[in-house]
């Protein structure tokens, strides 16, 4: 890359930063990228379709199914998002729909992204406050108020993203639509910039959370086994698993994003920075929003994992014994609050 193309060129004439000059290298996004989201996309929509329909015969009997059911909604949509996404990084869209996923469909991605990391939150919560409080009933624990809870999740994140999608009003062009930045005016940019930190907050403060509820359940697991001496080595494999699967998931999917999100977004908005480094961070950005995105697949593993009542409608079969199995044992009863099978 030339000398001229490696410096970032900052201002323009209403003084708001761009790289307009850097030219984006998307050789890498467009050969490999949209295989990959077609595989995420054709596989999130067989799993979710078919979580989809087990939900639908399953009533909100619980906080945790509420939680899931929400999750679900929010992945159909992610996924709903992806051909976009696939059809405009392979080129094979018209340059105007890039404008399109700028302004609308990326937005929507992020938020639906945003709404399951909250809610995998809520989900860890509520599975602590069953833990450690299984009589008592805070008011959270009620359904009613997880339905309104969720609302509200909905809610915050489409209010804070509508200016992102209004202030990306800048006239497109085909240059122009290769960086969403550029579509934006000033306060879009700045708006851009604050949901970016706002976001990164939201979710390093729940992964925190998550450890913390997560560290307490495996202790209260581990004492009761404790208590009942009982030395069944697998069922203590498996609960453990169990235990941790939902930060797993959620560590694996979103932390590599959130890394590599922060220089990124300087990238987008600061008045300089090595035109190579911009599109590096681009190639890291994309990459781990991929990942990001296989989060859709790995929701319906949770389900199954987590959601008794969803894996009694997919498999249909065993379910006598299952029951027969519940409260034989002060550990099953543990396990029993770590799912969702009461309400
Ligand atoms: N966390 C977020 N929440 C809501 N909208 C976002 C978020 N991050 C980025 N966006 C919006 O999504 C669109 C695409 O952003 P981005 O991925 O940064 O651009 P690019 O595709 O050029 O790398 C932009 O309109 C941006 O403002």
């Amino acid at each position: 890359m030339g000398d001229f193309a490696n410096k970032s060129i900052v201002s323009n004439s209403s003084g708001v930063p761009s790289s307009a000059l850097c030219h984006r290298d998307t050789t890498v996004i467009q050969m490999v990228f949209p295989l990959l989201y077609t595989l995420v996309f054709l596989l999130g929509l067989v799993l979710n379709s078919l979580a989809f329909w087990a939900f639908f015969h399953i009533p909100s009997t619980s906080t945790f199914i509420v939680y899931l059911k929400n999750i679900l909604v929010s992945d159909f949509i992610m996924t709903l998002m992806l051909p976009l996404k696939i059809l405009t990084d392979s080129g094979l869209g018209p340059w105007q729909l890039k404008a399109f996923v700028c302004r609308f469909s990326a937005v929507v991605f992020y938020d639906t992204m945003y709404i399951s990391i909250v809610l995998l939150g809520l989900i860890a919560f509520d599975r602590f406050l069953k833990i450690v409080r299984p009589f008592g009933k805070f008011w959270v624990q009620n359904l009613t108020a997880a339905k309104i809870l969720a609302g509200l999740v909905w809610l915050f994140f489409f209010v804070l993203s509508l200016p992102n999608m209004i202030l990306s009003n800048k006239k497109a062009t085909p240059q122009s639509v290769k960086k969403c930045a550029s579509l934006k005016n000033y306060f879009g940019l700045k708006w851009h910039e604050a949901v970016n930190y706002i976001c990164q907050l939201i979710f390093w403060t729940v992964l925190i959370l998550m450890l913390l509820f997560y560290i307490i359940i495996a202790k209260k697991v581990y004492e009761s086994y404790i208590k009942t001496q009982k030395k069944d080595k697998k069922s203590k494999q498996r609960i453990k698993g169990k235990v941790f699967i939902i930060f797993t998931v959620f560590f694996l999917c979103f932390a590599p994003f959130h890394f590599s999100r922060v220089p990124y977004t300087l990238s987008q908005t600061t008045t300089q920075m090595d035109c190579r480094m911009q599109n590096q961070l681009f190639v890291a950005k994309e990459s781990t929003l991929w990942l990001a995105a296989t989060n859709v697949c790995m929701d319906p593993l949770i389900y199954m994992f987590l959601c008794k009542p969803f894996v009694e409608k997919v498999l249909c079969r065993r379910v006598k014994t299952f029951q027969k199995t519940v409260h034989t044992n002060p550990n099953t009863e543990l396990d029993t609050r770590m799912t969702a099978t009461e309400s």
